[in-house]
């Protein structure tokens, strides 16, 4: 026991991060999925909502793949997710960067605490820009996936929602996760001021399903330092593009 307290970080518990890292490694350890409610408070939450609805009404997402089901008409053709990505440096995306920051701390700090500094056999050493979705509504949803089923480095999937009262049963746009080796499924509304974290790999595949309103998530992806170095250095070999920015 002595080195492994050795080889723990040890943080300070007065720090405030000190009990959400507890139960980030605790739920990702036992779960491999974890969520935090009222992750900002209400104000803070809402300064970042209303930089996302400046952005999206700015128009810079991306038009959404047009998803027909087979057989659709083109009536029943919806649009899909929209996106963009930000680093969170650009102008009117203040509050983003401080979410951001908020994030990057709690990982970091969680992946440094847990045993040997390492979360989940992971050494956490960078991530992605953040992903900013729109679904418009309408029935757009995300059909069952794996974000890295092939090894691309990302280990951690952090997703904040931003959707005030929203509620299931009339917009749907529930995130169902289906955890390797177990029938029971995970069922995460997408509610504001919500922080989830999952493992990125095939332990997690998940859906969205069906939106009736218009639902915001912001998502960051974070790299494990080996694998991200091996991906980049197959990338290089075949020259083929690494997935995600
Ligand atoms: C828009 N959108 C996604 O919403 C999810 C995803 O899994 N979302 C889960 C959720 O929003 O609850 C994705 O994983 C995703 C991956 C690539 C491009 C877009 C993507
Ligand atoms: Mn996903």
């Amino acid at each position: 026991p002595f080195n492994h307290m050795l080889n723990s970080y040890y943080m300070d518990p007065s720090d405030p991060f000190y009990e959400i890292c507890q139960r980030v490694i605790r739920d990702m350890t036992q779960y491999g999925v974890c969520v935090l409610n009222n992750f900002l408070g209400k104000d803070q939450g809402l300064l970042v909502l209303n930089e996302v609805l400046k952005m999206y009404r700015s128009g810079i997402f991306t038009a959404g793949q047009l998803v027909s089901s087979p057989g659709s008409t083109e009536a029943q053709t919806i649009r899909s997710d929209r996106i963009t990505w930000i680093d969170g440096k650009e102008p009117q995306c203040f509050h983003i960067r401080q979410l951001i920051s908020k994030v990057d701390n709690i990982i970091l700090r969680a992946n440094k605490m847990a045993n040997n500094g390492k979360m989940g056999d992971f050494v956490i050493n960078g991530r992605t820009k953040a992903m900013v979705a729109c679904y418009p509504g309408l029935g757009s949803h995300y059909v069952k996936h794996v974000d890295n089923p092939n090894k691309d480095g990302r280990c951690i999937t952090a997703i904040y929602y931003l959707n005030l009262d929203w509620d299931v049963k009339r917009y749907g746009g529930l995130l169902r996760v289906f955890p390797e080796g177990t029938n029971q499924v995970a069922d995460i509304a997408p509610i504001f001021d919500r922080m989830l974290f999952f493992w990125s790999d095939r332990r997690n595949p998940h859906e969205v399903q069906p939106a009736y309103s218009t639902r915001y998530a912001i998502t960051l992806w974070y790299f494990d330092a080996h694998e991200r170095e091996e991906a980049l250095r197959k990338y290089k070999e075949r020259g083929q593009p690494s997935s995600s920015k």
